[in-house]
Order: C-alpha cells, then structure tokens, then sequence
C-alpha cells in the first residue's frame, strides 16, 4: 500500500531544453505537500542543484495544477519529514535561478512555494491565494513573512486574512506573478528560465527585502486590528495573521518566521481549527450522497438539463430563476397573472442585469429568460421548479397539471421549506421524478440546497437535483422528508426556545446579543424581523397551530401536546410584522428601516403578558440562553440521525454552516456538541426538561443518551452507532 502510493506520490524530475530541470510536484488529485512529496522533493531539488549541467530549475504541478498546499490530513497528526519552511528556504537559496509555473491553482503550501521561487508564470485561468484562515491557520512555511515583503501591506493583510482566492490577471496586477500567459505555463516558464541563466539573483530572493510600509504603519495596522475584530465574529485566526503579519513589518525575516511558528501551533491545537478544518472535508463529504435504498452519487447518473422553468415569480422564483440562468440554463419563467408576470420579469431581468454587471454573467442572458402565462410551454423543459407560495392544495393543483403538460421524463421539483413531498408527488403520475428542493432567500445567493427524496423519488431525480446544485455552485445535501426537513425542523426549536425566554424574563436584545457572542451574524430576533414575521406566522397556521385552521383541543400556551408561544402569533395580529413594517421585536425608523432600536411597546407589553398568565419572571443568564437555544436544536439533530433523515452529522452541520449562518468556527451544530461534550449537552438537556416538563423537546435523544453511554465516541464514528441504533436484526 505505501509503495503504490509512494509510487504515485512524488517529485518527478526530467530535463527539459537540455540545461533546464523540471520538477513536478505529483500528488493526485491536487499535488498536495504531503509528507512523501516533501521528502520527495527534498531528494530531487537536492539532485537539480547539484547536477553541474543544471543551470536553472522549473517547478510545476501534475496534471495542470500546480499545488494545493498541505496536506490538510496530516495537520491532526505528529509532523513529521523535511518540514516546509526548510524545503522552501533551499529552493530561495538556491544558486541557479528557480522559475515556478502555476497551472491550475497554488494555494496556501503551494504559493509559499512559489513565493520561494526567483520568478512565477502563471497560465491565466489559475488561482492563487492563502486559504489557511479558512481553515483556522495562518501561512505558515514563511508566506506571511514573504508575502508582505512582495506586495503592498494593505494587499498581503487582505489576502491572508480574508483567505481570499485570486486570479492570476489580479496575482499579475498585485506584483504576485511576473508573468501571466493564455499558453501552455510550463512552456514559457522552460523559455524564461533559459532566457534568466547567469542572471543575479540577489533580489528575487524576498526573504532579504524589507516590508514596504504605508507613511503611518501603526495607525493602519491599529484600523486593521479593529476591522477584523468587528468582522471575524470570534474566529480566532485572522487575528493571528494579523499579528503574523505585523511582525513583518518590526521584525527582521528570521524573527518573523520564529512569530510565524509560534501563532501557528497556537493555532492547530485549537478547537477552531479542528472544526474549520472538519468544515473543509465535510462539505466535501455532502457530494457523495447516499440514499436508505442503497443508490448512491457513485452508482447512479444525473440527467442532462437543457432547459427549465420556474413557477412562480415571488421573491424566491426570482432568485431561482437568476440562478439557473447564471449556471447557463436557460429559463421559462411562468405567473399566473400578467401583473405578477410583468412584475417578476421586470425584477429578474434587473437582477440579472446586475450580475451582468459583476461579471457573473455574459451577455447571452437576456437570451436565457422567456416568460410566459403559458403553462403549454412546459413541454419543452428537462426540469421543473415550483416556487409558489407555501401551501399544500396550490401546489397539488399545480403538480396534477405538470403531470398532464410536461415531458413523461421531466424532473418536478417543488421549492418547500416544509411541506410533504410525498403528498404532492402523490397527485403527479411520475411520482419518481418528483424531488424537494429547498432553496434558501436571497437563492441566487445562499449557498445551500437541500435536496429532499420522499419514498417514491427516484435516485435519477436525486442525482440531477444534486448535478443542478453544482452547476449552480451551491452545496447540495441530500435528505429525508419530513416535517421542515433538516434545517427547518431543528431551526423550529431554536426559535421555539427564543420565544420561551421572553415569556420567562429574557428581552430580544439579551438574547440577540449572546447569540452574535457566539458568532452568529444577526440574532434570532433580528432576523425574524428581517425576513418577516408573517413567514413563520404563516407557516404555523398551515401547521394548525394558530389562525382560521387552528387544531381544536390546545389552549392559549399549550398546543401540539407541548408547551406553545403564541408572542409571534399576536405580533402578527396587531401588524407588527418586522422591519417592512417598521416594528417587530424591535422598532424601526420607519418602515422598511434597517436599524434596529429599542422596543418600547414590546418591552410593556411582555411585562403585561407575564402577568397576564401569571408567568414568574427569572433572571435569564448568557449560559442558559444559549443552551436553551442551541442544545434542543442539536439535540433534534440526533433524533433526525436516528431517523436517517440525515445520512451524517457532517450533512447536518454543512446545513448549518451554509443555510443558517452557524458560526463556521463552531463546525456546525453537531460538531459543537461533540466539542462543549456530549455528557454535558446530555446533562443540560435532562436539566432543563425537568425544569420545564412540559417542553418535550427538552427530553434528551436515545441517540444522544447511547452515545454518552458508550464513552462520547469522536464524531467521525457516530455512524456505526446509527446503524446499530437502526439495525432490525
Ligand atoms: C506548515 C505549512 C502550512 C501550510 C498551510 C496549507 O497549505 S493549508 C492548505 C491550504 N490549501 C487549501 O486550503 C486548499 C484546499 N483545497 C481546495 O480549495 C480545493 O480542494 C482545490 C484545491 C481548489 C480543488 O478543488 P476541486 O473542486 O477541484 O476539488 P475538491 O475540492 O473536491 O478536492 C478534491 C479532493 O482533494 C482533497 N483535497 C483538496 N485539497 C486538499 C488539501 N489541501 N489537503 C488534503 N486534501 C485535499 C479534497 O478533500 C477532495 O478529496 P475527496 O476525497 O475527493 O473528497
């Protein structure tokens, strides 16, 4: 085993042009800096730099990509190998001129790479940049140090602290790359190398240059300390990069690389890199999908989608439409009405004008996007999106008629956050090709897809819906259906929890504010005004919960056999509705406001609901809000392992992370738990549910309680205990 993959895994050397040697770095499928290669590498360099018919070194990657850096995998183990600070402190040293050829990407490792070269040529789809911060480290093999000391301060800062990728037209505009070409990279970099034989190389090395600094350093890096401090919600490493790079500036380069190591291993031993870095292969995880039957992304193939349409031209049609059409599929877009038809069209085409406008579009798209009240249009169309409003008899309607008018073989889909799919697929009569797709606003924006199969959907729909999410550079996760699907249903009791802890004493701004401690961008109370609390109001009432269609047999603040706050209910009532109306849980400006201030009526009127139902007011902490927040959302996570409804905790947490804001640091919400402990998550649940008896949500998961039982296994390993849990042998 090791010898094919040390076979596969090398430094591969060749002579090119006679008096040039070229290494390529191979490490399928991104030439990573694995330990192998390193050592690799170490041997072969050593071999060019002393061959005496060598007069200049090429390094370039296999197959089009130059090197995407460490070996992310190896970081939770010892290092161990030629380390590469010291491979790439050769490479600058070296005595005969080092000319890196980036094709494909250098990132992180893989630039610090470059950076050690004498000269970089990059073909001119490549990408460069330092994506360590996303993965709570900082460029540690000197980038930081060398970085800064090639172009302008405010450029390097930028880059390592945001992670930022860029291409290699704005690498050649920043001073990154010497040379950028439409050619073959390798080519011209054996040419170059040719032409540089002989030539000094003094100052190409950047670890002998000094940082050129902007007139008034210290207020810049101050301003800088401040900005990253407002923005990185808690994430702990833009701050150590920051001060990596700080040190570039007051230290010579030998001090620097010494500040460099030391905030590096501070960082890898922490808790946030652990979840970052979890974060990177999760989401890479959520591509290979698997369905209860066994069909999985390896054994099933996805449709070709030349053509779709979209039903429904609100604020959500809106965005689908715009995303299709900037995945390059074309769209019909369809309204019932002429009015709602003249109104999406006039709104889509301005959207798509401004992403036009940022590049994210060619001119074609005006091509792209037909619209009609013509439902006989549909026959021409692969796939389907339905995106009217939540309720379940519109969209039957609307189902039974796509099974009469479209192809035999078109993919329906319906756009629910949560409705049973399995019943509308029900009125359809290819209830195979029916599959959720739950976007989320603004859709051509947020990242997530959450893909739902109910028990007739066919792995072919599933596969296509999956294919559509990467043509649309989203990240698909694939699930079962049920009330609210992952994200919703887990979301239902955070919001559910929030409500709870005004009735018991808390305020909005208490909670809001633990809530943005923690790392969320917005508390849960900002954003429901944001969104609108008619959205949730709405869906309680197609629930039966509240309104004309309310379930007889609750009472005021008990319903669905648990505890119920109805707070939402009777804001709703009175027309207070959120920031469009310009009250909600705060108060605005006006309607419409962005700024949220103090509530005065919300505040009397709590006091008076407290009294009202003889509510006794406790002093909310920080610690039980967000337990009482977090811990009944996770602990709906494992009753939706248990249920299979998620195939991991890794596609729950990516829910989270790109649909719900999760604090990406944190990992997602079943990482979190995993790293506050299970045991105590268990406690804190058992804790609160006996306090209040009458939330049954509160009640720990057998889940949750079999694992604790079994020693908190690591979360890579919950899968066996899943299946066991499953298991009806
Ligand atoms: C002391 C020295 C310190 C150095 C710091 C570093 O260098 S940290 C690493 C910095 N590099 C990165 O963060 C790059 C991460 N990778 C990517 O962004 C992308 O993978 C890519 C390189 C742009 C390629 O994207 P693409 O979409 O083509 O492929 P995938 O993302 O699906 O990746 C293919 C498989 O490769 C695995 N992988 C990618 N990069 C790494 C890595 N750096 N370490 C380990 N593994 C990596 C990825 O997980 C995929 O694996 P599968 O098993 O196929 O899912």
């Amino acid at each position: 085993m090791t010898q094919t993959l040390a076979a596969a895994t090398m430094a591969a050397y060749r002579r090119a042009a006679g008096c040039i040697a070229v290494i390529t770095l191979t490490n399928p499928p991104v030439n990573t800096l694995s330990y192998l290669l390193r050592e690799s590498f170490y041997e072969t360099f050593r071999r060019a730099n002393a061959d005496a018919e060598v007069k200049a070194i090429v390094i370039c990657g296999a197959d089009g990509k130059f090197c995407g850096g460490a070996d992310i995998k190896e970081f939770a183990g010892k290092f161990s190998g030629p380390s590469l600070v010291a491979l790439i402190d050769d490479v600058e040293q070296s005595k005969k001129p080092v000319v890196a050829a980036i094709e494909g990407m250098a990132l992180g490792g893989g630039l610090e790479l470059a950076l050690g070269c004498h000269y970089r040529i990059a073909h001119t789809k490549a990408q460069v940049g330092f994506p360590e911060v996303t993965l709570g480290l900082l460029p540690a093999a000197g980038g930081s140090q060398r970085l800064p000391r090639l172009i302008t301060l405010t450029s390097a800062l930028e880059l390592i602290t945001t992670g930022r990728r860029i291409s290699a037209p704005e690498a050649l505009k920043l001073g990154i790359v010497d040379k950028v070409t439409d050619k073959n990279a390798l080519d011209m970099a054996i040419d170059f190398a040719r032409d540089i034989i002989g030539k000094p190389l003094e100052s190409r090395r950047l670890s002998l240059r000094t940082t050129p600094c902007p007139p008034d350093v210290e207020s810049f890096l101050d301003e800088a300390l401040a900005s990253i401090r407002k923005h990185s919600r808690g994430a702990i490493a833009p701050l150590a990069c920051l001060q990596a790079v700080r040190a570039s500036v007051y230290s010579t380069f030998d001090e620097g690389l010494k500040k460099e190591q030391e905030l590096f291993k501070m960082l890898l031993t922490s808790g946030q890199a652990r979840a970052l870095q979890y974060s990177f292969f999760a989401q890479r995880a959520t591509k290979k999908w698997s369905m209860p039957s066994g069909a999985t992304w390896k054994n099933t193939s996805a449709r070709p989608l030349r053509k779709a349409a979209v039903i429904g031209l609100g604020t959500m049609g809106r965005g689908i439409t715009v995303a299709l059409i900037k995945a390059g599929i074309p769209v019909i877009a369809v309204e019932m009405g002429l009015k709602q038809l003249e109104a999406g069209k006039t709104v889509i085409m301005s959207m798509l004008e401004k992403e036009f406008k940022k590049k994210q579009l060619t001119k074609a798209y005006r091509e792209m996007a037909a619209f009609t009240l013509d439902l006989a249009k549909l026959q021409e169309v692969d796939l389907v999106v339905e995106a009217v409003f939540e309720n379940m008899s519109l969209k039957k309607q609307i189902f039974q008629q796509l099974s009469s008018l479209c192809s035999a073989d078109a993919i329906l889909c319906t756009n629910t956050s949560t409705l049973d799919i399995d019943e509308i697929a029900s009125v359809t009569t290819t209830p195979h090709l029916v599959v959720g797709m739950h976007f989320f606003a603004p859709a051509h924006v947020m990242k997530l897809l959450e893909v739902i199969y109910g028990p007739r959907t066919s792995p072919t729909a599933v596969a296509t819906a999956m294919q559509l999410a990467q043509q649309m550079e989203k990240v698909g996760v694939v699930v079962g259906n049920c009330n609210g699907f992952v994200g919703n249903r887990m979301f239902k009791l955070y919001a559910e929890q929030a409500y709870f802890l005004l009735e018991e004493g808390a305020i909005p701004e208490q909670v809001d504010q633990v809530l943005e401690d923690f790392g969320f961008p917005m508390g849960i109370f900002k954003v429901s005004d944001l969104s609108g609390l008619d959205i949730e109001w709405k869906i309680r009432q197609e629930q039966g919960l509240t309104g004309p269609k309310q379930i007889p047999g609750g009472s005021f603040r008990h319903r669905a056999g648990g505890r119920y706050s109805p707070l939402l209910d009777i804001l709703c009532e009175r027309g207070y509705l959120g920031q469009k109306t310009g009250q909600g849980w705060y108060l605005y400006e006006k309607p419409g406001g962005r700024v949220p201030t103090f509530n005065l009526w919300l505040h009397k009127f709590l006091e008076e609901y407290r009294e009202l139902h003889g509510i006794q007011k406790h002093y909310v902490g920080q610690d039980e809000i967000l337990e009482r927040c977090l811990y009944p959302l996770i602990n709906m996570g494992f009753h939706i392992l248990e249920e299979r409804i998620a195939a991991s905790p890794e596609d729950i947490d990516i829910i989270y992370v790109f649909g719900y804001s999760w604090p990406r640091h944190w990992g997602g919400p079943m990482f979190y738990a995993s790293m506050v402990g299970l045991p105590r998550v268990l406690d804190k649940l058992n804790y609160y549910h006996e306090i209040h008896p009458d939330i049954p949500t509160l009640e720990p998961s057998s889940l949750l309680k079999k694992l604790v039982a079994n020693g908190s296994p690591p979360i890579g390993t919950w899968g066996a205990f899943i299946k066991e849990h499953n298991s009806k042998l």
